[in-house]
């Protein structure tokens, strides 16, 4: 019933963690593995070890969570030895998250995928708005362009772009013409919606260290923009560039929502973090309840089928 096709791969259902959330180490990685997950996707590596920004870096509220955590993570070859190994144990569909510190280590970290023995799907994380003094790479427009026309010179395995969210039309319509030009296999909107401010009231304080407080938001917050996101790239991406949906995802509505919008695969942050890996056959229950009482019995049923006003 929640059966979905990724790549000529058969999941059993369309749900992952969202990158950087329960996914930092091979213990961690192995618990998603062995979910009811139907895939998973690493913390995004960089090429060195990070021991990301001082703590406390993230914290849960009643509506969501808010973190800066400055990409924190064990280094490329930790990840990528973790993925071959279990490429070579026969593990079907597999998702690695990268991004550099700058221009050069982004085109670097590439070709070191390229050329290593991975065959799986690499996500590109354009959008990480925790490094101080780092803009967002897919804010800038000609930057994002002049970087993939770079790695499609010599990239020919599974990429994906982890996209920051907008929010002006000219920007999903200048984001969308750029993206179309490339032979991405996915875009997953959204990443946290950068640099918000959560206050401790009592203490009349911020409630993390890093950049006087300010950092990316999830959950239940940001479902709206999510939302919109998904559906803008959808109606403007060619139709081989596939859809992962993530941001606000508490229960199975909202995963419906994220497919309605045109989601392939949706993705758990802030929820996984809150819940734990048992969030997955919550949420998969959930989905199949709501299709039933709606009388569908696939995704492609009502996949991208959301109705407007006329
Ligand atoms: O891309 C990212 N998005 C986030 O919200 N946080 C992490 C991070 O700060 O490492 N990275």
């Amino acid at each position: 019933m929640l059966k979905t096709n990724f790549l000529d791969v058969e999941l059993s259902n369309p749900l992952m963690n969202a990158s950087g959330v329960h996914c930092m180490t091979i213990e961690e990685l192995d618990e998603l593995a062995n979910s009811e997950a139907g895939a998973f996707v690493t913390k995004t590596a960089t090429r060195d070890y990070r021991a990301g920004n001082p703590e406390p870096r993230y914290y849960d509220t009643n509506l969501g969570s808010i973190n800066s955590m400055g990409l924190p993570n064990n280094g490329l070859d930790y990840y990528l030895d973790y993925v071959i190994e279990r490429q070579k144990s026969g593990a079907k569909l597999q998702f690695l998250s990268v991004t550099g510190m700058s221009y050069e280590e982004n085109v670097g970290l590439l070709k070191k995928i390229q050329e290593s023995e991975y065959e799986g799907v690499t996500e590109f994380n354009l959008s990480c708005p925790n490094v101080p003094g780092k803009p967002q790479i897919a804010y800038d427009f000609e930057l994002t362009d002049k970087l993939l026309a770079e790695v499609f010179t010599f990239f020919t395995k599974p990429l994906g772009v982890k996209l920051p969210p907008y929010f002006d039309i000219a920007h999903f319509d200048e984001m969308a013409k750029i993206l179309n030009k490339y032979p991405l296999t996915y875009v997953n909107s959204v990443n946290s919606v950068g640099n918000g401010l959560y206050i401790d009231l009592d203490k009349e304080q911020v409630v993390i260290k890093p950049k006087g407080g300010f950092g990316g938001l999830g959950g239940e917050y940001i479902k709206p923009t999510a939302l919109a996101n998904v559906r803008a790239f959808r109606e403007r991406l060619n139709p081989s560039i596939k859809i992962i949906g993530t941001g606000g995802v508490i229960n199975g509505k909202d995963v419906f929502e994220h497919i309605l919008c045109g989601a392939d695969l949706v993705q758990v942050g802030t929820t996984l973090h809150k819940e734990g890996v048992s969030v997955f056959s919550r949420l998969t229950k959930e989905l199949q309840e709501i299709m039933k009482e709606k009388g569908y019995s696939s995704l492609e049923d009502f996949r991208g089928k959301l109705k407007v006003i006329d």
